[in-house]
């Protein structure tokens, strides 16, 4: 379930997404349950970025007799990480499509400036032929998501979405003005950025509270 927001915005509204993100919001939801949350609602995430797959249809034998079946065709899938709060959504998508590729890109956010900074990129070798799924839980400033995107993009890939779990309506803007033809999934557009560019009224540090570093 999903509702087009225009702009290339999709927010994913089925129930479970929904209620896993409130409990994952709580202030006192405590690591372990974050992390568990976090990976549910990721692979229902995968579940409605690949809707639209391309298949074919193949000959197949069932035990009874021959039938013409469909089967996923076209590009193979390769994750995209950004590091870290980014793997916090990587197992539920790898639960989805083991088979899928996995790229990182490590970034953080400077403190002062809350430009991106990189300080990581492995990206596999085919990624230009594969349909790229970016995912981190945060889309704040827009930034990170903009500067990861770059990257990929210039690995040569084509076909790229981004998965968050919060986006902040300023955080749209800049990373569709930046990516125009990037679909965004997300479970929640929330309300604004506050004078920390923490997106509200959101969910605190997502690498944070997945990793229990704070
Ligand atoms: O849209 P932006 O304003 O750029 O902010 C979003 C970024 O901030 C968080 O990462 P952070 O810099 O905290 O790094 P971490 O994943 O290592 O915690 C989040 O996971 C995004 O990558
Ligand atoms: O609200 C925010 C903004 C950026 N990064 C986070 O982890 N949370
Ligand atoms: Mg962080």
């Amino acid at each position: 379930m999903s509702t087009e927001q225009g702009s290339g915005v999709t927010v994913v509204d089925h129930p479970l997404v929904q209620h896993k993100l409130t409990l994952l919001r709580r202030r006192h939801t405590a690591t372990g349950e974050f992390r568990n949350l976090a990976r549910e609602i990721s692979l229902l995430m995968a579940y409605e970025v690949t809707r639209n797959l391309p298949l074919e249809r193949v000959t197949i034998e069932t035990p009874l007799e021959t039938m013409e079946a469909p089967l996923l065709s076209g590009k193979k899938l390769c994750f995209v990480s950004i590091l870290r709060a980014g793997d916090g959504l990587l197992q539920g998508m790898l639960d989805l499509v083991p088979s899928a590729r996995v790229g990182h890109v490590g970034l953080y956010r400077d403190p002062v400036t809350r430009e991106p900074v990189q300080y990581y990129l492995k990206l596999p070798e085919d990624i230009a032929s594969r349909q790229v799924i970016a995912v981190d839980p945060m889309l704040a400033t827009g930034h990170s998501a903009a500067a990861a995107v770059t990257c990929i993009k210039q690995a040569g890939a084509s076909q790229v979405s981004f998965v968050c779990l919060l986006a902040a309506p300023e955080g749209l803007a800049v990373f569709s003005a930046a990516h125009p033809d990037v679909p965004v999934f997300t479970a929640s557009v929330d309300r604004e950025l506050d004078s920390h560019a923490y997106i509200r009224p959101g969910l605190g540090d997502a690498g944070d509270r997945l990793f229990g570093t704070k």
